[in-house]
Formats: C-alpha cells, structure tokens, sequence
C-alpha cells in the first residue's frame, strides 16, 4: 500500500476510517502550508513502501502538494474540491506517474465520505438548533484582514454560533465584560484567541493579554491556536507562564500574549514582577468550571483579576455552567454579557453513546476488545478512575499486543506533553488516562471515547461535568463520535442519572453480539 499524505478536516476523517493506511494532515489545516518539511516526508513514506500519494480536497490542499511535489516525491496528484471541480498536478515524466483518481478506493472515499464529511459541518452551520450555527460570515464578523488569513489557513469557513455571538461583543469599543459557556468543541478557544489578537498593539513590546488556562497542557494547546491563528499577525509573539518556564526575576518580558496557569502567573506577577498587571487589556478565563474543581485556582485567579486595570477586558469561558461555576463567574468578571446555552442544549447530539453491562474488570476488558477488535478506531481516549486502573489496563492492552500510551497525574508535566504530543500526531492511536485528559485537550482525530470507569464524585454520585467533559473529547467541532461506557451491574442506575440529567439516550450493547457491534456507526 502507498502512503498516502491526505488534507483538510474531512481528509482527517477518512484517516482514521482507513485505520492507519492515510496519514492526514494535522485536521483542521486544510492548506497544510504550516506543515513543517520533516513532517511532511515523514507522513509521505511512513507507509509500507511504494510510492508517495497526495490525495486532499481543496485548491489550498492542491497548492500544498505542488509546491511540495519534488520533496515529497509525488509525480501526480489529483485533487477534488468540494465543489466538484478538479485540480490536476502532473509531472512530465509519464512513466513515474501515480494517478490516485483511479484508485478506486479513494474513489469510493470521495464519494461515500469526504465530502459528506465536510458537508456536515457546512449543514450543521446552516441548523440554527446545532451549536455550529451561524448566520454571519468571518468577513461580517469585521475581524482584520491578517486574522482572516489566519482563520482560513486553519481551514474554517464560518464561524460557529459561540463565535458569532460573541465575536462581536469582545470586539466592541469600548470593550465589553463577557461570560461565556457553550459545549466542547464548539470554538471558544478560537473566539477568545481572535479576540485578543485583534486587541494586542504588536508595537507594545510587553504583555497585554493575559489567559489563565487551568492546566499545563492546555496553556500550550491555546497558544498553538494563538500562533496558528495570529501568523499573519507580524511581530505578535506568545509566551508561556508554566511551570518549568523558568525566566529570571527582572527580565523584561517583551512577548504581547501571555498563556499560564494561575500558580505561575500568579508567581511572575507579584514575586518576579515579570508582568506588569496594570498594562494588561484583555484577561481571558479559560475552563472555568475545571478552575474551580482545581484547588487554589480560583482564588488565586481572583487575586490576580483584582490587581487589573479597570478598563482591562475580562472574558470567561466554560464548556459547562453549574451553580457553582456561574457563582465564580459572576464574582471575577465585572457587569459583563452573558451567552449561556440552556441545559438541554448542552448534550452532544454528534456523540453516540453506548453502554456495556459488565460483572467486574475483566469483563470489561474483555468487552473493550470486543468492541476494538469490531469497529474501526481513529484514535481513542479511554479513562479510568483511578492511577491504579488505568495501570492495569495499559499493561494488559500492551500484553495483547496494542500500542497505547499512559498519561497519569503522577507524570511530570514535560512527560505529559511528550505523550499528548505523541498522541497528537498519530503515534500511538489509544490513549489511556484519568481524569488529567478530561477537559479541553483537542485532538480532532479521536472518534472515540471509553469511560471505562464511570465518572463519579466523593458521595460516589455521577460527576455529570466529568462525563460531559470526557465525551466531548470527540465529536470535535461537528464530527460523529461514539462513547462506550463499561459499567458494572450496581453502578446502573448512575448511568441512568446521566442519561436523565442530559436527556440523551445511552443505549446498551451485548458485548458478545459481534454482528451488533459491526454495525455500529459514527
Ligand atoms: N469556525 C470554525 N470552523 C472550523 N473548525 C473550527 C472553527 N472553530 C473552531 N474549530 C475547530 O474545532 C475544534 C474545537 O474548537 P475549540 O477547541 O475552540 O473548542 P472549545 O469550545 O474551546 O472546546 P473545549 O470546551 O473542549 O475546550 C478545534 O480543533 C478548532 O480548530
């Protein structure tokens, strides 16, 4: 089999539906011109040999492969856009040709998913009930012109309907307060990151936008968006306030954007005075409800709200809105606009869920082979409880042979992004963890998500938020995914609660029905 190099969100899809034949571009780089070279002839001939292909969707994804084609080796591509039009790249010599629209695999794949795939979005941008709804374009949305470079070389289109709501308020003059919730993966992240990269004076050599996130790799994950989203933004720079990012006291901080976790910027304020908080414009929030379950973050989050300016911009984001969280909310973030979905809106219709009726570990070992071994996996999350169950399962997946990671608290935070990084570009296709991974880490390729241990609170009641939290580690932005919860007999009736609580349905499977779980799909 070739190796196949593949583009665009909907080339992401049909990855991870050819299990590891195609290689995609990151999703969501539909140009892919941010591809770095290494990667790229890695992702060529990491096949079984034969020759490299190119197959994508798009002019972008076109103009890639024949900018690269020498580097890559690729004698000939062609390139259907959605629209159905054809772009063509020859090279002279005849001979070497590697004509992929005769390949009637991919043929098939164009018709049956790619564009269906890509389809989808643009049809749940259209259904005013989805999340993803939108009635503006980028364009209305008056965001400068290097950000909508920024916006289109990622690949969107449309705005979704978090972006388009609240786009316009944070970019209002003067600026505006903003609470803000809406479901994972519908796009906070980019709308907070536009907002302050149309803030941010790339003239100013000094911190002017501060996001608290509420974990390591999430700080890292946002600033990714910010650089990939701010490239056409000349001279605007990130820089990250985590632990291990040791900067001198004294040292004078010249990037515009400053990501962090609320210890360390909290640190770099008042102890290393790295950050002047009176300069700052825009304050963003990020996960709140996660802020609030970590302890310490959020009164260190307020001592640093208190110490800004009062004209400075505060915007807080969550995927979920307890009482709780709305309470946190109300306090740090000063006479603002609130965008709040209502409770039944919050389920993830992309996201089917499953359970399993298990008697004890084993078994529900056992059921997860059944159902790896009889659907096909992009990639997949599955979370334990606890350190010592996600333990247990790593080294019996890796017995049987499957090539999985571990991530667990105990890690050090640099293990930690080494193996989401690792996870993130393909390496390993299951990822196992506690609660660590639940919330905000976007990796568009996993399509699906075990609960192997359902997620419950201290009083061993459901932990609804975790649930959500976990699930919405797929369905990314629009795309299908499954959730498989494996649930021993006595903890039935929590699952049920959860299936109330989001008036969603959770249906259960026979794990020993193969035809059943074959029939399964996204
Ligand atoms: N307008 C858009 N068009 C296409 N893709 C988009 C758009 N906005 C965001 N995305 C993509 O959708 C995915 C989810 O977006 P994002 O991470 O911003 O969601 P989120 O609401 O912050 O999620 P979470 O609550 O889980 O943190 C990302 O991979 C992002 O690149």
């Amino acid at each position: 089999m070739a190796s196949l190099l593949w583009g665009g969100d909907a080339g992401a899809a049909e990855s991870e539906r050819l299990n590891g034949h195609v290689t995609a571009t990151e999703p969501g780089r539909a140009s892919g011109w941010e591809l770095e070279q290494h990667s790229l002839r890695e992702m060529c001939w990491g096949g079984e040999g034969g020759a490299p292909v190119a197959f994508g969707v798009g002019c972008q994804f076109s103009n890639l492969i024949h900018s690269q084609k020498n580097l890559l080796g690729i004698k000939s591509a062609t390139i259907p856009n959605v629209d159905g039009s054809v772009n063509r790249i020859e090279d002279d010599d005849e001979d070497d040709v590697v004509d992929l629209a005769a390949n009637s695999l991919l043929n098939k794949l164009i018709r049956q998913s790619l564009v269906e795939s890509s389809h989808r979005v643009e049809v749940l941008q259209k259904d005013p009930s989805s999340p993803l709804y939108s009635v503006k374009t980028f364009e209305e949305l008056r965001l400068k012109e290097e950000l909508l470079k920024g916006i289109y070389a990622m690949g969107f289109n449309r705005p979704s309907k978090i972006q388009e709501m609240a786009l316009p308020m944070m970019l209002a003059h003067p600026p505006q307060n903003l609470i803000a919730q809406s479901q994972s993966g519908t796009g906070k992240t980019a709308a907070f990151v536009l907002a302050m990269l149309s803030r941010v004076n790339a003239l100013k050599l000094f911190p002017q936008c501060l996001c608290l996130a509420p974990t390591y790799e999430l700080a890292l994950q946002t600033g990714r968006v910010v650089e990939r989203m701010g490239k056409f933004c000349v001279d605007v720079q990130v820089m990250y306030a985590i632990r291990g990012n040791q900067i001198p006291r004294g040292t004078d901080v010249t990037k515009q954007i400053v990501i962090g976790t609320p210890g360390t910027v909290l640190d770099w304020c008042f102890k290393r005075k790295l950050i002047d908080l009176t300069k700052i414009r825009v304050f963003v929030l990020d996960e709140a409800d996660v802020m609030i379950d970590t302890q310490g973050f959020a009164d260190q989050s307020i001592r640093i709200q208190r110490a800004l300016p009062s004209e400075c911009q505060m915007l807080l984001f969550s995927a979920t809105f307890e009482d709780s969280v709305w309470q946190f909310a109300e306090r740090i973030i000063p006479d603002p606009n609130v965008i709040k979905l209502r409770k039944e809106e919050l389920t993830l219709n992309n996201i089917r869920q499953y359970y399993v009726l298990c008697g004890n570990r084993k078994d529900k070992y056992q059921a997860l082979c059944n159902i790896y071994g009889g659907i096909t996996i992009g990639q997949a999350i599955i979370f334990c409880q606890t350190r010592r169950n996600a333990k247990w399962l790593t080294v019996e997946m890796m017995q049987d042979g499957h090539q999985v990671s571990l991530l667990s608290g105990e890690l050090t935070v640099d293990q930690r992004a080494s193996i989401i990084q690792r996870f993130r570009d393909g390496k390993e296709k299951v990822l196992i963890t506690t609660n660590v991974c639940a919330r905000g880490i976007d990796v568009k390729q996993v399509t699906i998500v075990v609960n192997f241990d359902l997620p419950v609170n201290q009083a061993e009641e459901p932990d609804y938020e975790t649930y959500l939290h976990r699930i919405g580690r797929t369905g990314r932005f629009g795309k299908k995914g499954l959730a498989f919860n494996m649930i021993e007999v006595d903890k039935l009736p929590l699952l049920m609660k959860i299936q109330d609580h989001f008036n969603s349905s959770i249906k259960q499977l026979d794990p020993e029905d193969m035809d059943e779980i074959e029939k399964i799909e996204y």
